[in-house]
């Protein structure tokens, strides 16, 4: 399916810098600005697209087989937002979910675990996403909202109380909260210091702010870039990295998608569960913290959204936000179908 399709890797965008050399780099080792193989940029040729399929096939033509490794197991799913529910637009207030991709999702979180994780705002994806149904990190997981009480750890890992809150029946888990007052600031600053560069956006994340550049002329990309890390200057304690067209500043906490991925199994009861398969779908760097987790645990799937060939720890791969729909409707007809056979065969007494 993913190696039928024809390919013109043209950019949807351009990137911060002009990329320099046709190759693959990893993310530590790239300085902010230059050549970004996380980002909407195409860094392979044709055959070189050939092959990095080979290395992440289809999670659509892999699909049985997946579902094959699955048997006996729990499939827990986790979903990024921008660029995996929702196609990358130009305006971020305008990322709209369409009401197939919700049905799709309530679908599968009828039948399996699900969480959304993405660096917008928990207000902000709940309000994109409108289902009551699945569980939510916001702030790229620094801001986790569950509908009961995680579970208690022994260690106590988890159980950090300053950081733990109820709010009516949910519970919120914010790893980040001292730094609300310190990010308000930066937020004001950054508002003062770009507003002046025409289509720069700063969005309010809570606990993470997102400067976006995909409306800014390219002439403008590094005046931004510098005024960006000249607010940071006095403010040690954040970091800044990169993501589609979008510089990001966070606190430089040891906390990411990866960690939220983590909280959540263990909140589902499921933190050393050899019988546990995450599934994670995301598109960009954010999401490759999640993908290293699932690889470390050994057992899961980790799928890329992409087009084009990236530098990824994603096992499998879907070109789009419509493939991960037909992906999402698949999972639950796939779920449906086992109880089906379950109930039948149990029936029939032949079943276990
Ligand atoms: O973790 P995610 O849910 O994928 O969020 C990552 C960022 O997504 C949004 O920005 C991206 O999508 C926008 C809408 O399509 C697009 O205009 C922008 O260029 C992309 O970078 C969101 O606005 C950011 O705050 C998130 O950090």
């Amino acid at each position: 399916m993913g190696l039928q399709k024809s390919h013109s890797f043209k950019p949807k965008a351009q990137p911060l810098s002009k990329p320099e050399h046709d190759v693959m780099v990893t993310d530590d080792q790239r300085p902010l600005g230059t050549p970004d193989p996380i980002a909407d940029q195409p860094i392979l040729s044709d055959a070189g697209y050939a092959s990095w399929m080979v290395e992440h096939p289809s999670a659509l033509d892999s699909f049985d087989q997946m579902m094959k490794a699955a048997k006996g197991k729990k499939i827990v799913v986790f979903l990024d937002y921008d660029g995996t529910l929702s196609p990358i637009v130009n305006d971020p207030d305008r990322a709209f979910m369409s009401d197939e991709m919700r049905a799709a999702v309530r679908e599968v979180a009828k039948n399996f675990w699900t969480a959304i994780v993405s660096g917008r705002s928990l207000d902000k994806v709940k309000e994109f996403v409108k289902l009551s149904n699945v569980y939510y990190a916001g702030s790229h997981g620094m801001d986790i909202m569950s509908p009961v009480s995680p579970r208690k750890q022994c260690n106590g890992k988890y159980q950090n109380i300053a950081n733990v809150e109820n709010k009516g029946n949910d519970v919120l888990f914010q790893p980040a909260k001292k730094f609300l007052p310190a990010i308000q600031e930066i937020l004001s600053k950054l508002e003062e210091e770009t507003g002046k560069i025409q289509g720069a956006l700063v969005e309010d994340n809570r606990f993470c702010i997102s400067v976006h550049y995909r409306q800014v002329q390219e002439k403008d990309y590094g005046m931004l870039e510098e005024k960006v890390k000249s607010v940071l200057q006095k403010y040690p304690d954040f970091c800044l990295s990169e993501g589609k067209m979008v510089l990001e500043i966070r606190p430089s906490i040891e906390w990411n998608k990866g960690h939220a991925l983590e909280y959540l199994l263990e909140t589902f009861g499921f933190r050393n569960s050899r019988d546990v398969l995450p599934l994670y779908i995301g598109d960009d760097r954010t999401d490759e913290d999640a993908f290293k987790v699932i690889q470390s645990r050994g057992q899961g799937f980790p799928i890329i959204v992409s087009s084009i060939p990236k530098e990824t720890k994603a096992s499998y791969s879907l070109q789009d936000p419509s493939e991960v729909l037909t992906f999402l409707l698949h999972l639950a007809s796939w779920k449906k179908s086992s109880y089906s056979n379950r109930s039948s065969s149990q029936f029939w007494g032949i079943g276990n």
